[in-house]
């Protein structure tokens, strides 16, 4: 038989203990919220990183192990995701107060709420100027690109006769609100997966996409020009595809590239799918109608594959992290 040990056994004095507990906090850290606020087609993205930890009188569950003042962490996780849609997210100070204030207000044995927010910064990404037209707008509505640069790339190799450029880019943020969806896959006896109508699209490009330039000075790509189109091409496609699969979004990033690039035959990517799951908020009276997710880092979809110019030989690496 097991022995369990007893919680709340009355914890001796002060004064008699040889070890003292000093400064102590707990909560749960790193809670990713996203929150999609539906302007009808145009959609606004807060996304959050937030991190909770309480404190007050919590002697009694580091001494004996009493949770009677214990507020679980996994409740702090819930309280985040649940006052994103009570509340909404105006501003990550303003989240964070009523953060702070519940849990203190709420709960005696809660005496400080320390609440960290880090905030991703999005901004919209321009519309083609076929699309613009089309949609009566220089920006997609609900297509995101993170703020803050990639990271450019390039590999040079020259054996003496021949040239070959590489280039490419890593961490590039971006993310759909709508227009994707994902269903009528293979289901076997482990297939969980329910299917998706209305999902958020979110990935990290890399990238590398080889130039058919050899040697010729005169035909030398404008390298700088160069960069800046592929990359607008790269996240127009995103923007602008309605997307059944990840795998979809990839073959036409890399079509629109190649179609509109003449200096450049082949593309290849590697597309983490940054999955972002609803979150259950009906436990709580509240009806989650695709407002509150969150964003999972790991495990992730892996979509990786290259795109070539008809009758062109693939020679970039499958593994981008060798080139
Ligand atoms: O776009 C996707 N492609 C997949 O192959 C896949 N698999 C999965 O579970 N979700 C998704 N999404």
């Amino acid at each position: 038989m097991t022995v369990r040990p007893q919680p709340g056994r009355p914890a001796a004095s002060r004064s008699s203990r040889p070890v003292m507990l000093g400064q102590n906090q707990y909560g749960k850290a790193e809670n990713r919220v996203v929150k999609i606020t539906r302007e009808g087609a145009t959609h606004h993205i807060k996304d959050l990183n937030v991190s909770v930890a309480l404190s007050g009188d919590m002697e009694e569950v580091h001494y004996s192990g009493s949770n009677a003042n214990v507020l679980p962490t996994d409740t702090t996780k819930n309280t985040v995701f649940a006052f994103a849609k009570e509340h909404g997210i105006e501003s990550a100070e303003q989240f964070g107060i009523h953060l702070a204030r519940h849990f203190v207000t709420s709960q005696e044995p809660i005496h400080q709420a320390r609440i960290r927010i880090e905030e991703y910064a999005w901004e919209r990404i321009p519309a083609s100027d076929a699309n613009s037209q089309f949609i009566g707008a220089d920006e997609v509505k609900h297509s995101f690109v993170r703020q803050g640069q990639e990271t450019r790339l390039t590999q040079i190799t020259y054996d003496g006769e021949r040239w070959e450029v590489v280039s490419g880019l890593k961490d590039l943020v971006v993310m759909n609100s709508t227009n994707s969806e994902f269903w009528g896959y293979v289901k076997d006896k482990y297939t969980t997966l329910p299917e998706a109508y209305d999902r958020i699209l979110a990935t990290q490009v890399a990238a590398r996409w080889r130039f058919n330039w050899t040697d010729d000075e005169q035909r030398m790509p404008q390298w700088e020009t160069s960069y800046k189109q592929v990359k607008k091409h790269m996240l127009e496609a995103f923007a602008e595809t309605y997307s059944l699969s990840l795998q979809q979004t990839l073959y036409q990033m890399g079509a629109r590239i190649i179609n509109h690039r003449a200096e450049i035959d082949e593309v290849r990517f590697s597309l983490p799918n940054k999955h972002h799951f609803l979150v259950d908020l009906e436990p709580f009276g509240l009806k989650n109608d695709n407002e509150v997710y969150f964003a999972a880092d790991r495990p992730y979809g892996l979509i990786e594959a290259t795109v070539l110019r008809d009758g062109c030989e693939p020679r970039i690496p499958e593994d981008l992290t060798n080139l």
